[in-house]
Parts: C-alpha cells; structure tokens; sequence
C-alpha cells in the first residue's frame, strides 16, 4: 500500500553519551527516544548515533557484536519503536553475521516494530591523517564492509543511508539523490579533529550537491575516551543552510524535515537534470 509523503517530517537526534557497557547503552538510548518523544509532541522519526552502545574503538568491536535483528539491541529497539508509534534510524551497532564476520550496521526500524532496513558500512574508516592533530583508525583491521546501498521510505519519502565515513563518497551520495532521495542520514562518529575541519562543509557539500538534506548524527563527546566523538549533530538542507545543530555534550536536537524546499531547490537550481549525461555518469549496480 502506497502513503502520500507527508509535507513535513517531524524528527528527533539524540546525541547520546556512550560507556563501556552495552546494556547501560541501549537503556540510556531508549529513554533518550522516550524523552524525545514525550518533550515534542509529533516527533515521527529518531536517529541514533554511529556504534551508540559500543565504544568506538577496534579493540570493543567483537566482544560487543550483536545478531540482527535477533540480538539483545534489536529487540529492544524494535520494541521502543512499536510502543513510541515511531520510526527509528538506529544508529550503528556492530554486528556478527552466521561465519563470525563483524559490520557496522544501521537498523531502520517502522512503528510497528519491524526491521525495514539494514546498511552494513559501505567505506570502513582507514585513514592515517598527521596534519592539525592527526587521526590514525583501520576499521578494515575487524570489520568487513557492506556491499550494498540501502534506500528505506519513511513516511512516503526515500532515505537513503550511510554510516560515518561513508560521508566522504560523493558517488554514493549521488546514487541515493538519482533514485529519488530527499534525505542522506549518516550516523557517524567523527574525531574532534577531523570534525573541526569537515563535519559541516562534507553535509553541506552533500546536500548542495545532490538537493536533498543531509544529516549527520554522533555520539556526545567525552574527552577521557581514547577516541574522543565531535558531538554537533547537525541537519542541513541542499541550500547548505544549517538547520539544527547540537552542542557538544549529550542532548537531543529537534527538526522538522520540510520536503517543500527539495521542490524549490529543484526548481530553481535544478542541476540534477541538468548534468551532462552524455559526459560523464555515476554507474552503480542495481540493487
Ligand atoms: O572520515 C572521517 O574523517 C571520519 C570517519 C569516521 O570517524 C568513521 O567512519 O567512523
């Protein structure tokens, strides 16, 4: 059965403190959605972090791997979903799949609980940066990557997904906005450093880009961590104006997702139909 997309999407992120306990994580992710659900009223969508009941770091990522949807997080998440009437982009939790193999994976979840999609990274975080502070990470040394794009409707609107450093890959942002998204949300964890120089200007460039919002969602920032998050969960829309954006701590920012701006800027910058196809052309496998 068809929906008519709504007009405006009301939506939730909480940028939620991570600890080296699981279930301590999800209790405290799920009475972030509560709040955020009982403060304002309309809140249809939540997202959640990257690894928002994992610390950050290759050294946790197996002991705290989880089954989907099977798993201890899953079920709860699916849970809170059907009882909140929401949708939920869950943020990332890592995930170990029947041969032992570890993903970064997103869950989407409907307000009837169910699982309506699953994004395993696509791009692992492997970079050795030195300048402004440097930043030294290899997901590839546990994870392996995903190997699919991932589209889900909420509310009658496309959302396309990605995790983190899956913000870096134009093609793939592109692939999203040519099969009709209007919203790219990435969960993510960004370092301090490598947020102060390109949080804002990669979902700004996103958005311009590809006419659609962008948003990135990250954990709240605690400076004794070994992998310090950036916080500033942030939504921008394809003029690259900042909608919201969250401090540094744990909070939960509010944004409404009015799709009549796509419609604007389509119209009055529309250079999606106006790229030169006969040039040059994002190929991708469908999927
Ligand atoms: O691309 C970056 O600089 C950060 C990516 C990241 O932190 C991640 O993928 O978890």
């Amino acid at each position: 059965m068809s929906v008519t997309p709504v007009k405006v999407l009301k939506a939730a992120f909480c940028q939620v403190a991570v600890v080296d306990d699981l279930r301590v994580n999800v209790e405290n992710a799920i009475s972030a959605i509560r709040n955020a659900v009982k403060t304002k009223s309309g809140v249809k969508l939540v997202v959640l972090p990257e690894t928002f009941n994992c610390p950050y770091g290759t050294e946790h990522f197996r002991k705290f791997s989880e089954p989907v949807p099977s798993g201890y997080t899953c079920q709860k998440l699916s849970k809170v979903c059907k009882e909140l009437d929401i949708f939920l982009i869950a943020g990332s939790i890592i995930e170990i799949d029947e041969q032992g193999k570890l993903y970064n994976t997103v869950t989407i979840w409907n307000p009837k609980g169910e699982l309506i999609g699953k994004h395993r990274k696509i791009h692992l975080f492997d970079i050795s940066v030195t300048r402004n502070g440097g930043c030294i990470f290899k997901e590839s040394s546990v994870l392996t990557p995903g190997d699919k794009p991932t589209i889900v409707t909420i509310e009658g609107r496309k959302f396309g997904i990605g995790i983190c450093h899956d913000i870096r890959f134009d093609e793939l942002a592109k692939l999203y906005a040519l099969e009709g998204c209007q919203a790219i949300i990435y969960p993510s964890g960004f370092d301090v450093c490598q947020g102060e120089m390109y949080w804002k200007l990669l979902q700004q460039a996103r958005a311009i880009d590809n006419s659609c919002f962008v948003g990135m969602i990250c954990a709240a920032r605690d400076s004794s961590a070994s992998y310090v998050d950036y916080g500033h969960s942030m939504l921008v829309n394809p003029w690259g104006d900042v909608l919201v954006e969250a401090g540094e701590g744990e909070e939960t920012v509010f944004v409404d997702f009015d799709f009549s701006i796509i419609d604007d800027y389509k119209r009055e910058l529309p250079i999606l139909s106006q790229r030169r196809t006969d040039l040059y052309g994002v190929n991708y496998k469908k999927f």
